[in-house]
């Protein structure tokens, strides 16, 4: 059973959530750094974790990730055409077979003493501003070991999050993602939700995500 949770539901006094039958927002509030479930299910659902690491390593995790990865742009058929991907992306092996700039190996190593998980894979997005996006989607289960979640570290500019559940009547959770967060989001979940980060027209300058994964060895 998945079940989205309105913001009164996890008793969290002091935020801010708009719900109505279908859709809940989690705005930032600098005075509530309390952990927030989003979705639950099974296997954790969906948890925010805000001020994961403090302001200043986010800072310094972004500005050393921002110079130091081979960031590539990807292109991708769209009907008769190919479009660019709408933001940079890049990726590494976590098991020691390649290098890795320095901070990804502590970000590693705080994201799986936090959630006990032993991430073999993680995936880099730079949304330069704010026409950089990624689509609604769930990430593809044939490449992610059954049961394991994936966790999204958050450095650089604020972006919103839509998380919206595939069947009627598709309610909507949004959450914004801020530095030094941490959003942990179940396998489970690929399956009932989709989840990504709409284009805005807001002023946003650069942020840049790292997806935590556990992969079959077959796809590493
Ligand atoms: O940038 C994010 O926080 C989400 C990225 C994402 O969904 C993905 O890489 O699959
Ligand atoms: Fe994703």
């Amino acid at each position: 059973m998945v079940r989205a949770f309105a913001a009164s539901e996890t008793g969290e006094r002091h935020t801010r959530a708009h719900m109505n039958s279908s859709s809940a927002t989690f705005a930032s509030d600098l005075f509530s750094p309390a952990e927030r479930v989003l979705i639950e299910d099974e296997e954790g659902g969906c948890r925010y974790v805000p001020a994961f690491i403090d302001v200043d390593r986010a800072d310094a995790w972004f500005a050393a990730l921002r110079d130091e990865v081979d960031w590539r742009q990807q292109r991708r058929p769209m009907y008769d055409r190919v479009v660019e991907v709408p933001r940079l992306t890049s990726g590494y092996a976590l098991n020691g077979s390649e290098a890795l700039p320095a901070v990804l190996g502590e970000a590693h190593a705080r994201v799986c003493a936090e959630l006990g998980v032993a991430f073999t894979h993680v995936g880099l997005n730079y949304y330069r501003d704010g026409h950089d996006s990624v689509a609604p989607h769930n990430d593809k289960l044939s490449t992610l070991i059954a049961g394991e979640p994936i966790a999204l570290v958050s450095l650089g500019s604020a972006r919103r999050m839509e998380i919206r559940a595939k069947a009627p009547p598709r309610g909507v959770v949004r959450i914004d993602l801020e530095p030094g967060s941490l959003l942990v989001m179940s396998y489970a979940m690929q399956s009932h939700y989709d989840h990504g980060i709409p284009k805005t027209k807001h002023a946003v300058g650069p942020r840049i995500s790292l997806a935590f994964r556990v992969r079959p060895s077959k796809v590493a």
